[in-house]
């Protein structure tokens, strides 16, 4: 029975997945298991599936087999859409390169999305919004509205909803690939922050020195 109480740190467990596209194998048995308080580095070449991996774990991409395990929720290959909006509400963060924000809304409209589940005033939402935009140094960018921003001003953007949803499972995919040093260091330094914080992040990177931040390796092979 799944509950609507707020998810505890808990590890989550892949067993035996299974993805294919077509007539192609990306993998027939994946397993491994991430712990809360880790960032983990998925690795592998291009086309080794690195982002159908975080698509699955994210239940945006169907597999064929295995099960995906977080607490209390388990999920094989069929899903429910209601268990699923609820896992993606309540456990999950996005970090991806389209971002996933609402172009048209203004930057604290986007924000107030991941707020609203929280109690407390009006006053103390913006308090935390102008909070957040200051540690992303997007000070002052309350009414900006998102598509006139720089890619790595809405890739700053979808950092800060990351850190107000505080998701207990953050998947990521290549995130600081697009960003100057300065931004890909502040990518790299909230992630770590939010796994201090009791987060699992999963991130998917092509770059020695990230895997070298991180706190283990998921390294995947082509088939
Ligand atoms: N929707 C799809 N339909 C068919 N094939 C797909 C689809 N999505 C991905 N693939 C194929 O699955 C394989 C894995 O793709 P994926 O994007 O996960 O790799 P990746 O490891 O993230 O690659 P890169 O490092 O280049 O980003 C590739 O061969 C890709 O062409």
């Amino acid at each position: 029975m799944m509950t609507e109480l707020p998810t505890t740190a808990s590890e989550l467990t892949v067993s035996g997945l299974k993805k294919h596209f077509g007539q192609r194998t990306i993998w027939s048995s994946l397993s491994f298991t991430a712990s809360p308080g880790s960032v983990t580095a998925i690795t592998g070449d291009s086309g080794s599936g690195k982002t159908t991996l975080l698509n699955c774990l994210g239940l945006l991409e169907p597999f064929e087999a295995g099960t995906i395990r977080y607490g209390e929720w388990q999920f094989g290959p069929k899903v429910k859409a209601g268990i699923q909006r609820r896992y993606l509400r309540q456990v999950l963060g996005f970090l991806f390169q389209n971002y996933g924000l609402i172009d048209r809304w203004s930057v604290r409209r986007n924000l107030l999305v991941p707020l609203q589940v929280r109690t407390g005033s009006r006053q103390e939402r913006a308090s935390r919004i102008h909070q957040v935009l200051s540690t992303v140094g997007l000070a002052g960018y309350e009414k900006k509205l998102v598509y006139t921003l720089s890619g790595g001003e809405q890739q700053r953007v979808a950092l800060a909803r990351l850190i107000l949803k505080q998701p207990s499972v953050i998947l990521a995919d290549e995130p600081t690939s697009a960003l100057d040093q300065a931004n890909a260091d502040l990518v790299m330094r909230v992630l770590k922050q939010e796994a201090e914080q009791g987060a699992l992040v999963l991130l998917a990177t092509h770059s020695q020195s990230i895997v070298d931040q991180c706190s283990g390796n998921i390294h995947l092979s082509k088939s």
